[in-house]
């Protein structure tokens, strides 16, 4: 069976603390049919590039990113914000469409020349992909890829990772 995960998306509920339209991937993760259709059009996308590791953002970054590894049999390692990672770690800033972070990844996350796909559930200003590859590449991963649910095509956040392969399930 077959689902349009469009339909998952559709409602937009309202987030007056975020004062933005919302894209709730939630309603898509709690159908399993839905999930496990994104999920395996992401692990195909992987298996073509022959990833062998993947990093995906905090939080909805390993929702979408630690089903594809378990799936293809690879590493996931988090890339976690401000706090979270005890040992040592790279760090890369970045703004968002409500305000800034920082992203951090264990400096054995990632084995240089690693093939590393990046997951998100979302693109939106590009920020936050564009500091997660930073820092792969910090460790001298190689980003052959990154796959989003979503794509919010007026952001532009595609500028920000230009020259970089990238899938996207759902563009709004
Ligand atoms: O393309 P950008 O403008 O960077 O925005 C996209 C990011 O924003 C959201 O995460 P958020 O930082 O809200 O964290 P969360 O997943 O912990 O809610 C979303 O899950 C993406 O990671
Ligand atoms: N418009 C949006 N909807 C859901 N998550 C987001 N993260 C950044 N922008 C977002």
């Amino acid at each position: 069976m077959s689902v349009n995960l469009h339909d998952y998306i559709a409602s937009v509920p309202d987030f007056p603390e975020k004062g933005i339209i919302y894209r709730d991937i939630s309603p898509l993760m709690a159908d399993g049919t839905a999930y496990r259709q994104a999920t395996d059009e992401i692990v195909a996308y992987a298996w073509k590039k022959e990833v062998d590791m993947i990093v995906g953002p905090e939080a909805r970054g390993f929702i979408v990113g630690c089903p594809v590894a378990y799936k293809l049999g690879i590493g996931f390692a988090p890339a976690r914000k401000k706090g979270k990672l005890p040992r040592p770690t790279v760090s890369a800033s970045y703004g968002l469409e409500y305000g800034k972070s920082t992203l951090y990844l264990h400096k054995d996350a990632i084995k240089p020349g690693q093939k590393v796909l990046v997951t998100d559930d979302l693109l939106a200003t590009g920020g936050t992909i564009a500091a997660t590859i930073q820092l792969v590449e910090d460790l001298g991963g190689i980003v052959v890829g990154t796959a989003f649910l979503i794509e919010l095509t007026d952001l532009n956040g595609r500028d920000k990772i230009k020259g970089y392969d990238m899938l996207a399930l759902m563009k709004y």
